[in-house]
């Protein structure tokens, strides 16, 4: 009955739970889930899989692949140096509009004005039930747009921190499947991290039967640096 009629919604309000972060639970319906977990079986297939990323030697237990550009600790790369030295596929369009609509939603902007945010990357994370992604701030990004972040399949227990240290105050709150969370302005680089996973609450029908995805779209700041060949005449 609850996501039939969405009931747990009226639970679970939207709320701006810090200045530029903001929560919007059940933001994606349940064939936009399911959709985009097919996607996500797509992106895995290659032309580079998911992979721990490495930090200081140490594998993540969050699996993750990149769409537009590939991230690695601690810089943005077209290819997956770190990985098989494959191009990533391309940021799609979809991405972008969904983009456009997560911040104008948050932020209650009209939706010419949220049309100046452009995200080009996108870091698609695969936790199992034991993936847990330590405190961390987003700052491998030249720019400071907001990071848009949508959750698909099982909860999980989100630390939303402050911008000075991984310690106190912070916030936890549930991120569920079709929750999105938009963080920037005086919240982009605050720390955050994910400290547990629930196994068996991804609902039925949305793509995901154990685990939890995460997608955050993002702007790199970045351009392309290699030089064209000059047109022929
Ligand atoms: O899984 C999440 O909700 C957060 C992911 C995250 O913080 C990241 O990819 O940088
Ligand atoms: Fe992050």
């Amino acid at each position: 009955m609850n996501a039939l009629f969405g009931d747990d919604l009226l639970d679970r309000p939207r709320r701006e739970v810090a200045p530029g972060a903001v929560h919007l639970p059940g933001w994606l319906s349940i064939e936009q889930q399911a959709w985009i977990a097919e996607r996500f079986r797509e992106w895995t297939a290659g032309p580079v899989p998911l992979r721990g990323a490495k930090i200081r030697g140490h594998e993540m237990s969050v699996k993750t692949v990149c769409l537009g550009w590939h991230w690695q600790p601690y810089k943005y790369t077209r290819e997956a140096t770190d990985v098989n030295g494959r191009r990533v596929l391309p940021f799609p369009d979809w991405m972008v509009r969904l983009g456009h609509r997560a911040v104008a939603e948050a932020y209650g902007m009209p939706a010419s004005a949220a049309d100046l945010y452009t995200p080009d990357t996108a870091l698609v994370n695969f936790y199992d039930a034991e993936a847990r992604m330590g405190m961390h701030q987003d700052r491998d990004e030249v720019s400071l747009e907001p990071v848009v972040s949508l959750s698909i399949g099982d909860s999980c227990a989100f630390r939303f921190g402050n911008t000075e240290n991984r310690g106190r105050p912070y916030e936890d709150l549930s991120l569920e499947s079709g929750d999105l969370f938009v963080f920037g302005g005086p919240s982009r680089l605050a720390f955050h991290g994910i400290t547990k996973v629930f196994p068996g609450t991804a609902p039925t029908g949305c793509g995901v039967q154990n685990g939890r995805i995460n997608i955050t779209l993002r702007v790199t700041g970045l351009r392309d640096t290699e030089r064209r060949e000059p047109e022929t005449q």
